[in-house]
């Protein structure tokens, strides 16, 4: 599929208090015709600023913008409104005037895009329909629930018949089920209007699900990008492995430490399911170790599942052969594999600590499909069971 947008090293630096902050660096992006293109990042990361280099509300200072295969970075004037009229915003606030109506506040967008006036009210009305609230065309702003004020303001972004529309934080101000319904929502204007979408967010369960491809931000700098089955599946970057622990990982409660037999503890992250049972029978049988399952977690990427399993490794025999076959076993496992690291329960304790600030508010999953097998503690065979079922 072509690149609908290309940001090509695109660096912005801003000055504040007289010294330079570069709040991107050397970013670049591909979004395809058609996708939903997620960020993700902590607080600060540079994720808006970014995002509006796309309609050069912040324009770059090097690098360049390219829209549909035109480089758009020195657009001025008419052509920078012709090109901006082509690009919606949605913002977390909704950014809607509370002093006029409904249509009044969509007929702002049609106006400035020099639609006739009497074309208008059939607009308004059909884009009224497409976002399910035709029956508030002469109610006003305050008269709104949160639900109801971001699909006007997806209306009025979608006025204008754009092909690219910019989400930012766009679910972040709404309870989890009014959340749901603006995501499907946008998932319908994606799939049947074909617009490309590019969305902020730092609600995981967001993230996971309606991005086709998503990058994480830090400090600027995008640190990882790829589809979001394959970043969240096998995380390279510290950042993106910390948002997927927090979320798909298992941490081990202390207390149950002492009762565990001695071996050493991996945690284990595969993509799709099934891949795990033959793989644990046949490494404990070909290395002569016990392999106990203390933990496990499958998360959704649409159909697509990630599943986490935390299983102790250890020697049936004593002393140096045995640490031996354990790390053979362990080197196998970790081969066989999407991901897989060794933990200790301080570490845990620590990344649930880091990132709280990026994904804080989201305890339970926005698409519902999450599930949980959460057996520390039957650390034999059942918890094996549970988990794969
Ligand atoms: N107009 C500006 N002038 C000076 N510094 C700015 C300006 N806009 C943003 N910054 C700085 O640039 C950095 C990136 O900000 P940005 O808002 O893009 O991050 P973000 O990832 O979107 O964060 P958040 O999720 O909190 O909005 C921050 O350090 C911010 O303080």
């Amino acid at each position: 599929m072509a690149d609908i947008i290309t940001l090509d090293d695109v660096s912005v630096v801003f000055e504040s208090d007289g010294r330079p902050v570069e709040a991107v660096s050397h970013a670049t992006v591909h979004v395809e015709e058609g996708e939903i293109f997620g960020i993700v990042g902590f607080s600060g990361a540079g994720k808006s600023t970014l995002v509006r280099t796309i309609n050069l509300l912040e324009r770059p200072t090097s690098g360049h913008v390219i829209i549909d295969g035109r480089d758009v970075t020195a657009l001025r004037g008419a052509a920078l409104r012709e090109l901006r009229s082509g690009i919606g915003f949605v913002f977390q606030s909704f950014n809607l005037i509370d002093n006029v109506t409904v249509a009044q506040n969509i007929a702002f967008a049609l106006k400035a895009a020099h639609v006739p006036k009497a074309r208008r009210r059939a607009r308004i009305e059909e884009l009224l329909r497409l976002v399910g609230l035709e029956e508030k065309i002469d109610s006003y702003p305050s008269q709104l629930s949160g639900g109801q004020k971001q699909r006007v303001s997806i209306a009025r972004a979608l006025a204008n018949h754009p092909r690219i529309l910019l989400c930012d934080e766009a679910t972040s101000a709404l309870d989890l089920e009014t959340t749901e319904e603006i995501l499907a929502l946008l998932k319908r204007i994606n799939a049947e209007l074909g617009v490309t979408i590019v969305f902020i967010t730092h609600q995981f369960d967001v993230a996971k699900a309606i991005f086709d491809h998503v990058a994480v931000m830090e400090h600027g700098v995008i640190v990882e990008q790829g589809t979001t089955f394959d970043v969240f599946g096998s995380p390279r970057h510290e950042t993106t492995r910390a948002l997927v622990e927090r979320y798909l990982g298992v941490a081990i409660p202390k207390q149950l430490v002492p009762q565990l037999p001695s071996g050493r503890l991996i945690e284990l992250r595969y993509k799709d399911e099934g891949a795990f049972e033959p793989l644990i029978s046949d490494v404990s049988r070909r290395f002569e170790v016990s392999i106990n399952v203390l933990h496990g977690n499958v998360g959704y990427f649409g159909t697509q599942a990630i599943g986490t399993l935390v299983v102790l490794v250890s020697a049936r025999q004593e002393g140096q052969r045995g640490a031996f076959v354990v790390q053979a076993a362990i080197d196998e496992l970790t081969s066989r594999v999407a991901d897989a690291r060794e933990l200790s329960v301080a570490l845990n304790d620590d990344i649930g600590a880091s990132v709280d600030a990026i994904f804080a508010d989201d305890a339970d999953g926005v698409d519902g499909t999450d599930t949980s097998a959460h057996t520390a503690g039957a650390h034999h065979g059942n918890a094996h069971k549970e988990v794969l079922a």
